[in-house]
């Protein structure tokens, strides 16, 4: 095939230097493109949206920032490949648990928990209940133990609450209990009817615990882009590759060929097939597409003109299911800014973007009023629609009932020249943002690696290598604080 015969192509074939296409404007993406820049490969970086940050979105409109896809750093450590760019950046982190478990990224005295008819928890139900949950799942490890075929947490737990009676809750401590589960479900953006049993606790969890990002991530974002050669509103529909090259078709009708291609889109987005594969990808890679799971997480952020509810860090309501349960996590203790952000994960999720936005701020209201009855209406407000903008198709991966353990790998092989990154390829740390920069990263050094090698010695030498290894070490340290 002449891949030169395409219409609209930019001709970069016979640049000097190697050049890659970086797809997908996310942190993954901007750490490919930053990585290789960086090494002076020549790099094109395509974005399907009008902005870059993909599932990492400060919003501005409240005259401060909110971010409605991710907010926290999970592992506040010198060990987070984000320290670096964090600290030289001066940017603050709000610590909202030391704990390094996936389940507790608030601290358990932070929250403030209300039943269905407003009436407070008290905390010692909170605290009993949570170390009841703890020991459920610690039981759980004896059911995966006994069996080979996976199954999902909500099953394992059940067969632990049959053989321990004396572990099952009543009353308002049921409630309690299935708030726990509306946390461990917003952990996954995933029900726990769906999570696998053998999967879910493997995840290598990075020391220091978690902070949110008190500035939003967004300048991260600026200055991973900087000097990089971005092209917004480019939606990437067919790829093609063949002769040493790759071939990126554009839905505007342009197309672009390089020496090879970095994809970072989200795996909703691979799930969905938006993006044509010339030739088709093989099927070890379309089942791994296909066996890891995306989620679902929404945000709906509501400015208030003043605060009207305890200065704690998480706001809960209680019910008799994890769907039924919700929180608020109140951004005026970390940020001073009279925010709430309400976020509901899963099959919930999926239902909250059925609905019009003002729809899901009514209902959210409704379950604040529950709390405060004198709540005041949101002056502001923000909804996020993660699952159904086709950008994202989903909030993140996870891992479902049944799925084969060397997936991620499958995901994040490369095909000759085309390489994988984006959260959902790294099982470490899959489903973060800072596995994300990683899996960014490292498809570029892997880029990297392959062109040098077909290009031999003296091109080699050509190319100065800045490749961002300086950066890996902390320069400052991190700025942690919880007011
Ligand atoms: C609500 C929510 C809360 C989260 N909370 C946290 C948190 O607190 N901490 C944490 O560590 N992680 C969190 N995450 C996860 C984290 O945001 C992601 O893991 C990470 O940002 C993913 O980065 P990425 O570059 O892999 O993908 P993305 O950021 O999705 O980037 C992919 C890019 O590809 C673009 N794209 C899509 N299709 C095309 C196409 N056809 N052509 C060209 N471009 C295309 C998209 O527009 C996007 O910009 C959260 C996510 C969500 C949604």
């Amino acid at each position: 095939m002449d891949l030169l015969r395409f219409q609209g192509i930019e001709r970069q074939e016979e640049a000097a230097v190697p050049c890659v296409i970086v797809i997908g404007g996310g942190i993954s993406g901007l750490a490919a493109a930053r990585t290789l820049t960086d090494a002076s490969f020549k790099v094109i970086l395509l974005e399907s949206r009008e902005r870059l940050g993909g599932r990492i979105h400060t919003d501005f409109s409240f005259g401060c920032p909110v971010d409605m896809g991710a907010s926290w750093l999970h592992g506040v450590c010198n060990e987070n490949p984000l320290a670096p760019l964090i600290s030289s950046l001066g940017l603050k982190l709000y610590r909202t648990s030391g704990d390094n478990s996936v389940l507790y990224d608030h601290d358990l005295e932070s929250y403030t928990l209300f039943d269905m008819d407003g009436r407070k928890v008290p905390q010692e139900i909170v605290v009993e209940v949570g170390d009841v949950f703890k020991r459920i799942l610690k039981e759980t490890e004896k059911v995966r133990d006994e069996h080979k075929k996976d199954m999902s947490v909500l099953k394992a737990i059940s067969i632990v609450l049959e053989r321990n009676p004396e572990l099952r809750q009543e009353g308002l401590a049921y409630e309690v209990m299935q708030w726990y589960i509306c946390r461990m479900e917003a952990w996954f953006a995933a029900d726990t009817d769906m999570i696998s049993l053998k999967c879910w606790d493997q995840e290598q969890v990075l020391l220091g615990g978690h902070g949110l990002m008190v500035q939003g991530y967004d300048p991260i974002i600026k200055e991973l882009a900087k000097d990089i050669d971005v092209r917004l509103n480019h939606r990437v529909s067919k790829i093609s590759r063949g002769c040493d090259k790759v071939v990126v078709k554009v839905e505007n009708g342009l197309s672009f060929i390089a020496d090879a291609a970095i994809v970072t889109v989200p795996l909703g987005v691979l799930k969905a097939n938006l993006i044509q594969f010339e030739p088709k990808l093989p099927e070890w890679k379309v089942a791994a597409i296909s066996d890891i799971g995306v989620g679902n997480e929404n945000k709906i952020a509501l400015l208030f003109d003043r605060v009207f509810w305890p200065n704690v860090e998480l706001l809960g309501i209680v019910a008799r299911t994890s769907y039924s349960c919700g929180y608020f996590l109140n951004l005026h203790k970390a940020t001073g800014h009279p925010i709430l952000v309400y976020m509901a994960a899963g099959r919930f999720a999926d239902d909250l973007e059925k609905f019009s936005d003002e729809y899901a701020v009514k209902f959210v209201m409704s379950q604040l009023k529950k709390m405060f009855p004198d709540a005041t209406e949101p002056v502001q407000y923000l909804v996020s629609h993660w699952g159904t903008d086709p950008n994202s198709l989903g909030c993140y991966s996870y891992d479902p009932v049944g799925m084969a353990g060397d997936v991620y790998d499958k995901l994040r092989e490369p095909l000759d020249n085309l390489f994988f990154g984006g959260e959902a390829v790294t099982e470490e740390h899959q489903g973060s943002v800072h596995g994300a920069y990683s899996s960014g990263v490292l498809a570029a050094r892997n880029c990297e690696n392959h062109l040098l090698e077909r290009l031999g010695d003296f091109r080699k030498l050509q190319l100065i290598s800045f490749s961002g290894d300086a950066l890996l070490e902390p320069i400052f340290p991190l700025q942690i604080s919880r007011m």
